[in-house]
């Protein structure tokens, strides 16, 4: 993967200028011209499934990025994140969806949330299963919610790398779409192993876009702040340490991010635990699993800014944010 170029990261956002990137054709956006006088094609695909399955992995992978963050541990992706594939008369908006589950709390709520939204306002749906395993209810639970709708849908079967029986995991898959009859195309891929089969999918998307001015501008990759881009990374690496239900339980967030004269980035970041009792827990013995999770996350921010950078990170207990939902949205859960 390709650390990001200045561009990777939008403008600030301009009320209804071009960058406010609303899915609105009557948003003024952009020519609908390439520079060349073509006519350009552009569109919002959703990339939706059960958690675990490989969908953020495969955004990343279209965009030979790191755009959204990915773990072992299911429900790591908590927001809609855009990510934004240009060519010089195409742009597909992805947006990775958190996996569909049966929610427990406001936070899970949320990001179920996320999930519906996102369908209603796309052109074209990826549903990503996980070849291993035969479908079970919280991919009934999404293949419901997607069998009708009439958009062009691929069915992505993901971790065909580690599959033993890819063909038969693929025929049940299907069998939960029977009845559908707008569009469907479908592949087998390993969107960790395979980038080649990953851009004729790639391809395959770019073909069904309707015409449209583009998005956002050319070279922006993300809809993220870096901030909010660089506090993914944080949780993604609390998330992979962290045990038991403690990974579900931190927010993160970055409050300031300096740059030196010498191109040091100082980047100032929070965890949030629920309850005082975490703190101790993420903190670890001596300070030690704080100062792991710190490392390991400056390690990717230094590989995809390209740049030195200075972590400090601090834990702070905000009572109950998983329900409270001004907590939710003051964390940008909203
Ligand atoms: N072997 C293998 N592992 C994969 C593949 N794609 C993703 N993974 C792994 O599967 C795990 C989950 O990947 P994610 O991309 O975080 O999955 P997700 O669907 O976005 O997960 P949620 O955040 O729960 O919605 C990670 O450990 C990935 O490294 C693949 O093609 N092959």
């Amino acid at each position: 993967m390709q650390p990001m170029t200045d561009s990777f990261f939008p403008p600030d956002p301009v009320e209804d200028g071009p960058n406010a990137a609303s899915h609105d054709a009557t948003s003024p956006s952009f020519a609908g011209t390439s520079p060349e006088g073509e006519q350009t094609h552009s569109g919002f695909v959703a990339i939706v499934g059960k958690p675990n399955v490989g969908k953020s992995t495969l955004l990343n992978s279209f965009l030979n990025t790191k755009v959204a963050p990915t773990s072992p541990r299911p429900q790591t992706t908590r927001r809609g994140v855009r990510g934004i594939f240009t060519t010089d008369t195409q742009q597909i908006v992805f947006v990775d969806t958190p996996g569909l589950h049966k929610a427990k709390d406001a936070l899970g709520k949320y990001m179920n949330h996320e999930v519906h939204s996102a369908l209603s306002d796309v052109d074209a749906i990826l549903w990503v299963v996980d070849l291993r395993h035969p479908p079970g209810d919280e991919d009934r639970l999404v293949a419901r919610q997607i069998r009708d709708l009439p958009k062009p849908l691929f069915m992505v079967g993901n971790k065909l790398d580690v599959s033993k029986y890819p063909d038969e995991a693929m025929k049940l898959y299907r069998a939960l779409l029977e009845g559908r009859t707008a569009q469907t195309g479908e592949i087998a891929l390993s969107a960790q192993n395979q980038p080649e089969a990953v851009a004729i999918l790639r391809e395959q998307i770019l073909e069904v876009l309707p015409e449209n001015p583009f998005f956002y501008p050319r070279g922006a990759a993300s809809d993220q702040t870096r901030e909010m881009w660089a506090s993914e990374i944080i949780r993604e690496e609390a998330m992979k340490k962290l045990r038991d239900e403690l990974p579900y339980a931190v927010a993160t967030r970055v409050n300031r991010w300096t740059e030196r004269e010498d191109g040091l980035q100082r980047i100032e970041g929070e965890i949030i635990v629920e309850k005082n009792a975490h703190k101790g827990m993420v903190i670890g013995a001596g300070g030690k699993q704080l100062r792991e999770i710190g490392q390991a996350a400056r390690k990717q921010l230094e590989i995809f800014l390209n740049r030195k950078v200075f972590l400090g990170l601090e834990v702070i207990v905000i009572n109950g944010w998983r329900e409270d939902p001004e907590a939710l949205r003051e964390l940008g859960y909203e």
